[in-house]
């Protein structure tokens, strides 16, 4: 669904992405982690074309992103960022349809409050206003909107990042759940490898432009992966044996 061949992207004398060849079949879900700035972001945004690379090419379902009219490939791909970004001054409604309505294919209300639904959200949102939400809310409103376009590939860039952990957790498995009923293929960028371990199928570890590890989170949990990995996953480890201790 999505491949990378040798790709690397520099800011000046930085190489953000150092040739990375990575391959996320359809249906995959996949999450990202690595320390801030191993080059992330960098690497998602490759997909949908916010970021151009200097080397090598990224296809999505086989063909070069670079081959692809920015707009339709933006439709194909769902994409949630932390930052959020949803307009403003537009209500719910015309935050989660403004994909389709730019592209000159506005939603039926009904399929609005499908998608409000989907996100687990109440068809009374639709009319209120980014500011009358709280931060979860405008985070499900996000995905809702990433997902109204219908897309194949779900890129979540910290997504969930400044949510409060009850609703994270919910979130996070709402929308491992929406990839499993949509037929999707998701890739999750997260600091947190707990998060990771717990919603991927396969986590891969970045560190300075390169992809270091690339396991299930059953093999990392083995201690497979390497030490950068094991770093990361000695985080929720010791916290869980922590938390048993005190049990004790
Ligand atoms: N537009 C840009 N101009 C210059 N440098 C950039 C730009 N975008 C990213 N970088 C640099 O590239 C490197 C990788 O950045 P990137 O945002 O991909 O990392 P990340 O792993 O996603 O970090 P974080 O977890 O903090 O979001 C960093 O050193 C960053 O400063």
């Amino acid at each position: 669904m999505i491949s990378y061949e040798n790709v690397t992207r520099r800011f000046g004398a930085l190489a953000a992405v150092d040739r990375v060849s990575l391959a996320v079949p359809a249906g995959q879900f996949v999450a990202l982690v690595g320390a801030s700035g191993s080059g992330k972001s960098t690497l998602l945004g490759m997909a949908n074309r916010l970021v151009e690379p200097d080397e090598g090419r990224v296809l999505v379902a086989g063909e070069d992103v670079r081959g692809q009219p920015v707009a339709a490939l933006r439709r194909r791909i769902g994409y949630v960022f932390q930052s959020i970004g949803l307009f403003p001054h537009m209500n719910v409604a015309a935050n989660v349809g403004i994909g389709p309505k730019v592209a000159g294919e506005p939603l039926p209300d009904g399929r609005i409050a499908d998608l409000l639904d989907l996100v687990g959200l109440e068809p009374g949102h639709a009319g209120r206003m980014p500011d009358e939400l709280s931060g979860g809310q405008r985070q499900r409103v996000a995905v809702a909107r990433a997902l109204a376009a219908g897309p194949e590939l779900l890129l979540l860039d910290e997504a969930f990042g400044a949510l409060d952990p009850v609703t994270r957790d919910a979130l996070g498995k709402r929308v491992r759940a929406l990839h499993e009923r949509l037929g999707l293929t998701t890739v999750l960028v997260t600091h947190d490898m707990a998060e990771a371990l717990l919603l991927a199928d396969r986590v891969l570890v970045m560190e300075a432009g390169r992809i270091v590890a690339d396991e299930p989170p059953g093999a990392l949990l083995g201690g497979a992966g390497g030490p950068a990995a094991q770093a990361l996953v000695a985080v929720p480890r010791e916290q869980a044996d922590a938390l048993e201790a005190l049990r004790r």
